[in-house]
């Protein structure tokens, strides 16, 4: 099977730090991948590389056939907003809208009209176990409630592929399992591909697959003790 989305020896230096020396990863589509390494190994930048946020020094990055790397700033914007989703550590809701509102900002970013994008928000709330909550602001909920939330949003326009950094980082072991579960489930059944950057093996264990980064580079774990 092919990749959909690929790193091919990518390096990437924050001014004299280098990050990333060379890394190189694949996934297929539908597969979900927990990069896994120590502190400032490089986890986060590998993400945002795959994602189009940031832009290689060198190497490639290819999407679905595209090469992301050498795309204008407009383009790797639409990307991001027409085919990834992104659930970050710390929610990140929008605190001035509704729970329902920040579920639906993907759609209406994309074009689709409230009239659509409302209903299709609020479907998710029965489904992740928040129904009732719709109308809250980001300030009235739980940290648990929160992440579902923002788990929805990075769902709702049923992305190609999830980027999830840190996801359960701040939560309680138990509600960071449950937000797992749910993010893992719906995953499953849209078929969305999932990278998932965690540092805890007992979150990294959902994942089909993990990829360890170390030094800026990745390596299968088989391969680490070399
Ligand atoms: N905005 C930045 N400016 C300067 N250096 C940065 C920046 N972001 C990351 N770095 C550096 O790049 C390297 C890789 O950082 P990165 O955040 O990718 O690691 P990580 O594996 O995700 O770490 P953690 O698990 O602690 O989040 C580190 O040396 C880090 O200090």
């Amino acid at each position: 099977m092919s990749a959909v989305i690929e790193a091919r020896d990518v390096e990437f230096s924050f001014g004299q730090t280098p990050a990333l020396r060379g890394a190189s990863v694949a996934v297929e589509a539908g597969e979900i991948v927990a990069v896994m390494g120590p502190s400032g190994s490089g986890k986060s930048t590998l993400l945002h590389c795959l994602a189009g946020i940031l832009v290689p020094d060198s190497g490639e990055i290819l999407f679905d056939g595209a090469r992301v790397h050498a795309m204008a700033e407009t383009e790797r914007s639409s990307l991001r907003r027409d085919r990834f989703g992104f659930v970050f550590q710390f929610g990140q809701l929008v605190p001035e809208l509704t729970a329902v509102e920040n579920v639906a900002l993907p759609l209406l970013l994309s074009g689709v009209h409230r009239k659509q994008a409302l209903p299709r928000a609020q479907a998710w709330f029965a489904r992740l176990g928040l129904d009732g909550l719709e109308q809250r602001r980001s300030g009235e909920l739980s940290g648990g409630q929160a992440q579902r939330v923002a788990l929805a949003r990075g769902l709702v326009a049923e992305p190609q592929v999830l980027f999830a950094d840190e996801p359960t980082g701040a939560l309680d072991s138990l509600t960071g399992e449950e937000v797992m579960d749910l993010l893992v489930g719906a995953a499953r059944e849209q078929g969305t591909t999932v990278i998932l950057v965690t540092h805890e093996p007992r979150i990294a264990a959902y994942a089909d697959r993990e990829v360890m980064v170390r030094d800026g580079r990745v390596n299968a774990p088989d391969r680490i003790a070399s």
